[in-house]
């Protein structure tokens, strides 16, 4: 191993909770998921992590969950890159929406396609809809075209790769030890680029939250080993059942 990189989706948010679609909609974390969060520190810190700089997304979910981590690990001094490249997908129109009542309207197929598909879009947000992102001020210095009212995961791995490669790489190959706290469908579009995943294998792939991911790379930043740092038999039991 050459470098490291820890990854770490944020712990479950309130719309988690209530399995609604979340996406870009800033909810904040369930008392469950400062709890994760809270564990997550403490895992790290006892496995003697150190970190030089943290990247996270403008989401308040991943932002909390980062400053809960930094402060059990007492790094609060760390510098922190709030990327919206590294937000959820946007999910359209579905946001706000129920997981489960989606299911029963739609059927559980189209559902979990949405979900799971690698280039299916769910259907967009209306261009005047005041949620839409346009209307929102950390968005205001991006370019139109990039604003998105829905994303698949292959557009989000378009956004989030970019940044991987012209921000992250470069930290790492500077030495920097980072964290970065984001969230389920940004993580998995960073590990299927990582690991070279299918189209089709990324389908099986979900990142549970609050569980750190590290992954090992050599010198050309490939990966060389991946592993949660699971310490609980709850955070085991929560890798197993979403494991790839
Ligand atoms: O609703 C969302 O934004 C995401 C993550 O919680 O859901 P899913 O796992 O269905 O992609």
């Amino acid at each position: 191993m050459v470098s490291r990189i820890v990854l770490l989706r944020h712990g479950e948010s309130v719309w988690n909770l209530e399995n609604r679609f979340t996406g870009w909609t800033d909810v904040d974390l369930s008392a469950n998921g400062i709890e994760e969060a809270r564990l997550a520190g403490k895992i790290l810190k006892n496995e003697g992590y150190q970190f030089d700089k943290a990247y996270t997304s403008v989401l308040k979910r991943a932002i909390r969950t980062l400053w809960i981590v930094e402060e059990v690990m007492d790094l609060m001094w760390l510098p922190i890159e709030k990327r919206w490249e590294l937000n959820e997908r946007h999910y359209g129109s579905l946001q706000g929406l129920n997981k489960a009542e989606m299911a029963k309207q739609y059927g559980a197929e189209l559902v979990h396609q949405w979900r799971r598909g690698y280039a299916i879009e769910p259907p967009p947000l209306d261009d005047s809809d005041p949620r839409h992102p346009r209307f929102d001020r950390r968005y205001a210095h991006l370019a139109s075209e990039k604003v998105p009212a829905s994303e698949s995961l292959e557009k989000t791995l378009q956004r989030v790769i970019p940044c991987w490669e012209k921000d992250i790489l470069p930290d790492i190959a500077a030495g920097k030890e980072l964290i970065i706290v984001a969230h389920g469908n940004s993580l998995r579009a960073l590990y299927k680029h990582l690991e070279g995943l299918s189209d089709q294998e990324v389908m099986e792939l979900n990142i549970p939250t609050g569980i750190p991911l590290v992954f090992e790379l050599d010198e050309a930043f490939r990966p060389t080993a991946h592993y949660y740092l699971a310490d609980s038999e709850k955070g085991q039991v929560a890798v197993d059942g979403m494991a790839h």
